[in-house]
């Protein structure tokens, strides 16, 4: 099995907000080997921001120190200062109009971050950046150097930021939902282009998204979140063919691509300072036993899946 260049043992994250403690994530395992690709999915809500900063060493102030490890490289990044410091883990996030600095040319940007990250002249970095636009199909990558943001489309600027995300040399690639804000065609390309450079240059990709269909496009593998715990992981084809856990089960029916007789998921995802005991899904869910608000219930293998859920066998009736 390839090695994995990140892994989630028992994760939990807890943040004191001025309504109480806000349990936020709650023993989230997984793992991404090298040349995999992971989506995390889940309604809003349900800790996917929250996860990428705590793997990106950026929680949130009031966030008391997460419980679990987050192995990067074999390196605890939970205790291991230094193995963090020279972590390579490029982001790529969310919005392209809002992610670049709009007074710096696209080129001065990432020699920043090349600068960090690299020994070399500043001819050298250079030639990197042209080679690095390249390799994200930028038109003109020698142009592009001295251009400014506003020069460029969305899907460029998006192609930029992976640019820069690519400039530490990382083996891990994060990205959130790097697409929600291009138009569909522009998102199957930037998409099409993460899948092929994580491919080529051996990263993992951890992806978080709420859309299916990206998903689909993008990860080998997903793992679903419920108010921050883990309801089901698998490769992606096998549960978005055959979703075991009633919530992924009840997502899936409500996405528009699926014509199912099951109509959206009552109630919402709980706040984050309001868990509910047990299950964290019991309340929404039609095949709750009084037990499922007693604890939580534990991780079920099948295969080289995990649901968390004793009952997910059963239908679910409209
Ligand atoms: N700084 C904070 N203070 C208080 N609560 C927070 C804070 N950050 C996140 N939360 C709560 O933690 C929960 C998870 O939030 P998070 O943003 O990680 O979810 P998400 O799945 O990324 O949502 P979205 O898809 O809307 O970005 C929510 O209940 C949110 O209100």
């Amino acid at each position: 099995m390839t090695r994995p260049i990140l892994q989630l043992e028992g994760l939990a994250v807890q943040l004191r907000t001025e309504a109480g403690t806000a349990r936020i994530l709650d023993d989230v395992t997984f793992s991404v080997p090298a040349g995999g690709s992971l989506g995390i999915v889940g309604e809003s809500g349900c800790g996917k921001s929250t996860l990428l900063r705590a793997i990106l060493g950026i929680l949130p102030r009031g966030a008391e120190t997460p419980v679990g490890s987050i192995l990067f490289e074999g390196r605890d990044i939970l205790t291991d200062r230094a193995a963090s410091a020279r972590g390579r883990i490029g982001f790529v996030p969310q919005d392209p109009y809002l992610s670049l600095n709009p007074v710096f040319r696209a080129g001065d940007q990432i020699l920043e971050i090349m600068r960090r990250h690299a020994p070399g002249s500043r001819r050298d970095h250079r030639a990197r950046i042209v080679e690095l636009f390249r390799a994200v199909q930028l038109p003109d990558p020698e142009g592009a150097l001295s251009k400014y943001p506003h020069q460029f489309s969305g899907g460029q600027r998006q192609r930029l930021l992976i640019a820069a995300a690519l400039a530490c040399d990382p083996s891990l690639l994060v990205a959130d939902e790097p697409t929600t804000a291009l138009d569909v065609t522009t998102q199957r390309e930037i998409l099409a282009l993460l899948r092929r450079l994580a491919t080529e240059r051996g990263l993992a990709l951890l992806f978080v998204t709420h859309d299916f269909g990206v998903l689909a496009a993008v990860c080998d593998r997903v793992t679903v979140l419920y108010a921050g715990r883990v309801a089901e992981g698998g490769p992606t084809r096998a549960v978005l063919d055959a979703p075991e856990h009633p919530y992924t089960r009840m997502l899936l029916a409500c996405h528009p691509d699926r014509a199912t007789d099951l109509v959206g998921i009552p109630g919402a995802v709980p706040a984050a300072t309001a868990q509910p005991s047990g299950c964290r899904f019991h309340p929404r869910c039609p095949i709750a036993r009084p037990s499922c608000a007693e604890a939580p219930p534990p991780a079920i293998a099948i295969g080289d899946r995990v649901v968390a859920c004793p009952y997910h066998a059963e239908p679910i009736l409209a």
